[in-house]
């Protein structure tokens, strides 16, 4: 999967991914008054509409990106409806040819990671039959419960070819309250990144390796350090646009190759309609306007690597 990722980005131009983060109050009006005539204002309803929705921005931008990360909590609010609109935007951004990365942010005893893990991204087991549940390509993993959390993890991605996104340094404006304690004389997210490169180095593609970190864009300088202390990792960068995070940032992130990191922006894109900048689209048309702030971002992100 890394190697299609990397593909991607090569064809597309765009070391991007659009965050599918619905949220009610982002969905047009039009968009929610036919999910809720149809199914009422029901958790269904709510499904029905996010749905909708994210179909919208998809079928708008697909052809410009290489990838998606669709964030689990804002389906798992509508219950079982919203979690059944998460796999149909699974299934969906994979008809289209899209990476998928299901930002899911698990991590727990080994015996229970195993089972987020087959759930995300392997096969279970039923009788004689086995069946993926929502079969992402990428999941997102939180190492702070130890190797034990994550070889699970591992072990699935080995078996299916697919590969993890970890957290080392995450955009949050508290997130050094723990990650940058200093231990031994270096803060721990360093001593966690240098952890992701070794079991990168396990489970290597053909440039880089299938195991990814988490660094936020709203830290750049720790981006830096981390981007040599993990060469052959691929990061996932958070935190643009709607957390403050812009293009100028996001260089150290990226190797000489002009590979090794894609970044992601959510709210910025699938509620670019109700931004002043793209205020003419209006309600009616907000995917074009998604695909507008997608075509933006790509040129900030793109005009800053030539820059460099
Ligand atoms: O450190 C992290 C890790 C994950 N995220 C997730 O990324 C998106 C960001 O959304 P925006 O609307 O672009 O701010 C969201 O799904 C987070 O859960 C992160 O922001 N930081």
């Amino acid at each position: 999967m890394i190697n299609k990722l990397i593909e991607k980005i090569r064809k597309t131009n765009a070391p991007i991914v659009v965050g599918l983060d619905p949220m009610l109050n982002y969905i047009p009006k039009h968009i929610q008054e036919n999910a809720f005539a149809e199914f009422g204002e029901t958790l269904e309803g709510a499904a029905e509409a996010i749905w909708q929705f994210n179909k919208g921005i998809v079928d708008a931008t697909y052809d410009l990106i290489p990838a998606v990360k669709p964030q689990i909590a804002m389906y798992e609010q509508f219950g079982i409806p919203g979690l059944q609109a998460y796999k149909k935007t699974v299934d969906y951004c994979k008809s289209k040819d899209l990476v998928v990365i299901g930002d899911i942010k698990r991590g727990d005893i080994g015996s229970t990671s195993a089972a987020y893990a087959v759930g995300h991204l392997g096969h279970v087991q039923v009788g004689s039959k086995k069946y993926a549940g929502f079969d992402e390509d990428f999941a997102t993993v939180n190492p702070y419960l130890g190797s034990d959390g994550v070889k699970p993890f591992i072990e699935v991605c080995k078996e299916e070819n697919k590969g993890l996104f970890i957290l080392v340094k995450t955009s949050n404006p508290s997130s050094g309250e723990f990650q940058d304690r200093i231990m031994d004389g270096r803060p721990l997210y360093e001593w966690v990144g240098e952890k992701v490169a070794e079991w990168g180095a396990d489970h290597m593609g053909k440039e880089y390796s299938y195991i990814g970190a988490v660094v936020g864009a709203t830290y750049p300088e720790m981006g830096k350090v981390l981007r040599k202390l993990m060469p052959k990792t691929f990061i996932l960068v958070p935190g643009y646009g709607a957390q403050g995070g812009k293009g100028s940032d996001l260089v150290h992130f990226f190797n000489e190759d002009g590979l090794g990191a894609i970044v992601n922006s959510s709210r910025g894109i699938i509620a670019a309609y109700k931004q002043e900048a793209y205020a003419e689209f209006g309600e009616l048309n907000y995917a074009d306007a998604s695909r507008k702030a997608v075509e933006v971002m790509i040129e900030d992100i793109s005009g800053a690597l030539k820059n460099r």
